[in-house]
């Protein structure tokens, strides 16, 4: 049975507000965090407040139209949240639309609330048409959060997963727990167990040994940008697990709307965002390596189409069609 999912973008007309879940805090807390202004909205994107690719775009896109009601700069407001974070392509595809409404005399507003529902209507889409690749009794992988707190509703590899559930297939969900972030641990599993789907955490390590037993059926994954040549750009760790999964002729997916498309740039064109090491080498604020040691703490990594199975669109499903794992 279908339920209500967790709506992490809310807009509030009367008191022009972008209200957001506070990813922060989960799954400990259900807390607010309020957007007056774009700044606000820049913060919230920097600091995580709101992640995944199609929900930083859309937040982005109202932190523009915040602009637009304050009566800011608008130049001055889509440069600071252009710089927010580099590598998930619908934050600049989204900036792109606002200003192409702004400077064609448009409401940046009414250009927000259209990317907002598009969202919406793609992340459906994606779980309409991705649910036929799970069949009843599969275990699947995921890595990190491309569910309804990484979109506006439903998510990406959780919108395939959420409706192979809701038309009844018997489903069983592994999360790696993604680390230095645990977006996995503390968001995935808490989404999957707020829609009752059976869920069940490991280490990021744990993939490999899982797979070697076969008690894993499939992998999907979300995207925070696809190329022209179907590369995909997804939390680090997608790698790994591609190549896991074809060496153990698991069907690897990627589940992302047309937004995270992006056929203009190539590989070497993409900044891979590194961030503080201090999320490798702390743990609860506590040091879990000898002072002096450093860590690369890169947040995204990049996976050729090779070892993809398929993308599954809202358009519909680009197979891959060298890939001879077994497909449904
Ligand atoms: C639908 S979201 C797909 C990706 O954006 C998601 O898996 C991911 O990598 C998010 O990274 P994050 O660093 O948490 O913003």
């Amino acid at each position: 049975m279908e339920r209500d999912t967790l709506k992490p973008i809310i807009w509030d007309d009367k008191n022009s507000q972008l209200i957001l879940i506070d990813q922060r805090k989960l799954p400990h807390k259900l807390e607010y965090f309020i957007c007056n202004n774009y700044e606000d909205v820049a913060f919230a994107i920097e600091d995580m407040v709101v992640r995944g690719a199609p929900a930083i775009g859309i937040s982005a896109a109202y932190g523009m139209a915040l602009a637009e009601i304050k009566g800011d700069d608008i130049e001055k407001a889509y440069h600071r949240l252009k710089n927010t974070r580099p590598t998930a392509v619908n934050l600049f595809w989204a900036l792109d639309r606002c200003m192409k409404a702004y400077n064609n005399n448009r409401s940046i507003l009414s250009e927000a609330k259209l990317i907002h529902e598009e969202d919406r209507e793609a992340c459906k889409k994606i779980g309409e048409i991705g649910e036929r690749v799970i069949e009843d009794g599969d275990t699947i992988l995921t890595h990190c959060n491309a569910g309804a707190l990484a979109t506006s509703i439903y998510g990406t590899a959780l919108s395939v997963i959420r409706f192979a559930h809701y038309r009844g297939k018997n489903i069983k969900v592994i999360v790696d727990e993604t680390r230095p972030r645990l977006q996995g641990a503390k968001l995935t599993s808490f989404e999957l167990k707020y829609e009752g789907i059976p869920v069940k955490i490991i280490t990021d390590s744990t993939a490999g040994f899982l797979m070697k037993r076969g008690m894993i059926d499939k992998v999907i994954v979300g995207a925070d940008r696809v190329l022209r040549d179907y590369t995909v750009f997804n939390k680090i760790g997608t790698y790994s697990l591609a190549v896991l999964a074809k060496y153990h002729n698991i069907p690897f997916y990627v589940a992302s709307p047309t937004s995270t498309f992006d056929f203009e740039s190539s590989i070497e064109d993409v900044i891979i965002e590194e961030r503080d090491e201090k999320e490798v080498l702390y743990i609860d604020g506590r040091r879990i390596a000898p002072e002096g040691v450093k860590a690369y703490n890169y947040a995204f990594d990049i996976t050729p189409f090779e070892l993809i199975t398929g993308i599954i669109t809202e358009k519909g499903i680009i197979y891959n069609e060298k890939d001879k794992r077994i497909r449904t």
